[in-house]
């Protein structure tokens, strides 16, 4: 890790990074960190280049201009090994979860750990999957096919399947779109346990304000591809900005 990086306690560090596609510029010289340890939640209309800033970060897309450092690595200089080890420390959690749908709960967890931890006895990893799986609420689920989950049974599992490698930073992209309001809320409860229990630090994308309330150390509002507005939930809610109190007056 980079001196500075230590220093500050930051793992994620983004200077002015802009990306576009074709003649439309998505983020505009936008700056941001994500401090050790911390849930930021990124909130913005839909289209407003949230998505795009995590696959920047993972560099699923190239930045067009500015650095992101990762853990101290600036990830649009790494080589393509030094990237693929770096990503084995990201989790990323997409909207439609990542199950492969012909496996069972239990060799899709097994498979990341047989790439990943390549040091592990089976015995050693069938402990690891029992113990993830408890812990999401998922302890009964070993033997069974993704399809006879319910939809927030399926993002539990996604998300076992996701920290079962011991990621450092976890990258959320709307993770309560599409479930009911109290599997929603259990979704963020579990995302603070993972931020808890595995010291996890977080950006949560979400148009989720009760899941924004309930996760966020810190939100920032994206707009016009830069950050609009950075404070805790309370600048939010209290904040007399027109923009501001028209998404939440939208989304409450
Ligand atoms: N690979 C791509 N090629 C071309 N345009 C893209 C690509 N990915 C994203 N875009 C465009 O970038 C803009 C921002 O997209 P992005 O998915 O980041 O929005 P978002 O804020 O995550 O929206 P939502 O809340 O609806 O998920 C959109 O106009 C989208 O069409």
């Amino acid at each position: 890790m980079q001196e500075s990086t230590k220093k500050n306690n930051l793992v994620i560090e983004i200077c002015n990074l802009s990306k576009g596609f074709d003649n439309q510029l998505v983020l505009k010289n936008l700056s941001l960190n994500l401090m050790d340890g911390e849930n930021l939640v990124v909130l913005g209309k839909s289209g407003s280049g949230k998505s795009v800033l995590i696959k920047c970060i993972v560099r699923l897309l190239n930045a067009d201009q500015g650095s992101i450092h990762v853990l101290g690595k600036n990830v649009n200089e790494l080589r393509s090994k030094e990237l693929a080890k770096l990503r084995e420390k990201i989790g990323f959690l997409f909207q439609s979860g990542a199950l492969y749908d012909s496996m069972t709960i239990k060799q899709n967890l097994e498979f990341p750990l047989i790439r990943i931890k390549k040091k592990l006895t089976k015995k050693e990893r069938d402990e690891k999957i029992e113990e993830v799986l408890v812990n999401v609420g998922l302890g009964e689920t070993l033997d069974q096919m993704p399809s006879e989950l319910s939809g927030g049974m399926r993002k539990r599992a996604s998300l076992a399947r996701t920290i079962i490698v011991d990621p450092m930073i976890m990258l959320y992209d709307e993770p309560t779109t599409g479930l009911d309001p109290v599997t929603s809320n259990g979704i963020s409860t579990l995302i603070n346990d993972v931020q808890k229990k595995y010291k996890t630090s977080s950006i949560i994308i979400t148009h989720d304000i009760e899941c924004a309330r309930a996760t966020a150390d810190r939100i920032i509002m994206l707009k016009d591809g830069d950050v609009y507005m950075e404070g805790s939930i309370d600048d939010f809610e209290n904040s007399t900005d027109e923009l501001i109190q028209s998404f939440f007056k939208e989304k409450t």
